[in-house]
């Protein structure tokens, strides 16, 4: 080869060298379509059977024991068959793969070795589900769709808030007609005051009523006053509202009977009462106590209260969204009982095992672990629960509280009034004076 056509080559190589890198900065997805997905599918249909092998997910058709002359030959027998899989198919910034279980092989066999798909396939995730009976679909990611998420869409509906994007790209909706009551869990700056705010601006343009519980002396749900219907700022003032609450859901309950109607939805619209959305910030603050015996009582009254909120308050229009960094059973018996109610989950990153397990473990073991892999760096990024009981990691969108706060003043003529909760509150203030 010539000097001069050495150099065109070399300056040709360079030249793709650096037009690849500038794809994969600015279109990643077309980098990934034109690159890395061949790439991945070589690697993953060439690599198979041997992750296959030492995964345990291969097995082989002969029995582990035969007959050499006179003697019986127990072992593991050699060539163990790996599980047929369908031609990796592209999707966008990942693949996915169809695998044929082998007779007795479950899901759970493959969930296991996910971790050794990651490391072989060279990939950011691998999520294992099972879309049909004897199938297992291995969904590969090839970076994480979270770091930058984009702005995910949906129609949203009453009580329902777009809260972020999903891992898979789809919207994360917090649909409260679906799922009544939440849990929202994560150490301090992992972005659960940012999902709250999320949620108010959301709500915020419904005909809804929104009851603030800060017992942090109000600092963080204050500056949405002006949108709440309610605000309590300490434990005294939490069960003053939640009393007055329970009192409300006993009319919503006559005016159902009275109606022969199951749930506020079957009344007609004239008779419909608003539908009430509280926000609990902290929920330690509700149970903990100073040791004294008042202290104690009104921790009691605080539990039993938002308990029969969560048990009652469901098909009369009264939901709960429960946020805490901490949240277990030494907090009081109360907690495990109120978690139960719960159904909606969505943890953020945590500083102990046990508040991912108490938010998580109850569902899905699997959710546990990935919301335990969430770095101090994965500001707003959870692991939350869809309506169909299944789980995403997800992403909110990051509201700056100054947006935030605009938009709860820009409603707040929208703030329906609760006298009964005006009304408690007042007479705390009384008896102070
Ligand atoms: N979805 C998000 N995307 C990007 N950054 C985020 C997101 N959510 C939160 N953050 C960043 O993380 C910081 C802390 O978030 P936030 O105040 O919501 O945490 P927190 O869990 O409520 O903490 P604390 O318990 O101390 O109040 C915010 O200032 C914001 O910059």
């Amino acid at each position: 080869m010539g000097p001069v056509l050495l150099a065109f080559v070399l300056a040709v190589l360079a030249w793709l060298l650096v037009v690849g890198d500038l794809v994969r900065r600015h279109r990643p997805a077309w980098h990934w379509y034109l690159v890395g997905y061949p790439a991945t599918a070589c690697r993953l249909l060439a690599t198979w059977r041997k992750v296959a092998m030492l995964n345990d997910l291969a097995v082989s058709r002969r029995p582990p024991r035969g007959l050499l002359g006179d003697l019986v030959v127990k072992g593991d027998p050699l060539r163990p068959v790996a599980p047929r899989i369908s031609f990796p198919r592209a999707t966008r910034m990942g693949l996915t793969v169809v695998v044929r279980l082998h007779a007795g092989q479950t899901p759970a066999t493959y969930m296991k070795a996910a971790d050794a798909l990651v490391h072989a396939w060279k990939v950011h995730a691998v999520r294992v589900t099972s879309p049909e009976r004897g199938l297992v679909l291995l969904t590969a990611t090839a970076t994480d769709p979270l770091e930058r998420p984009g702005l995910a869409t949906a129609h949203v509906e009453l009580l329902s808030a777009l809260i972020g994007a999903l891992e898979s790209g789809g919207a994360w909706v917090m649909n409260l007609r679906l799922v009544p009551h939440w849990l929202i869990t994560g150490a301090t700056r992992s972005g659960k005051s940012t999902l709250l705010a999320r949620l108010i601006t959301q709500l915020a343009t419904q005909p809804v009523a929104l009851v603030g519980i800060d017992c942090k002396g109000g600092m963080e749900l204050g500056l949405f006053a002006g949108r709440l219907s309610a605000l309590a700022t300490c434990r005294r003032e939490a069960v003053a509202v939640f009393s007055a609450l329970v009192v409300d859901m006993q009319d919503r309950m006559s005016a159902c009977r009275s109606a022969g109607a199951r749930s506020i939805w079957e009344l007609p619209d004239i008779l419909r009462p608003v539908p009430v959305v509280v926000l609990v910030d902290e929920i330690a603050e509700l149970y903990l106590s100073d040791g004294t015996r008042e202290g104690k009582a009104e921790a009691e009254q605080c539990s039993t209260l938002l308990l029969r909120l969560a048990q009652l308050g469901a098909a009369l229009g009264i939901h709960l969204v429960v946020a805490g960094q901490r949240v277990g059973s030494d907090l009081g018996p109360g907690v495990t009982a109120l978690r139960a109610q719960l159904g909606g989950r969505v943890c953020h990153r945590v500083n102990d095992p046990g508040t991912a397990e108490m938010t998580l473990g109850d569902l899905n073991k699997d959710a546990v672990a990935v919301a335990q892999s969430i770095t101090a760096e994965e500001r707003g990024v959870a692991v939350c629960t869809g309506p169909d009981g299944g789980w995403s990691r997800a992403r909110s969108h990051l509201t700056p509280t100054e947006e935030a706060v605009s938009t709860a003043r820009k409603y707040a003529a929208m703030a329906p009034e609760l006298p009964a909760l005006d009304r408690a509150l007042a007479a705390l203030e009384g008896d102070d004076k």
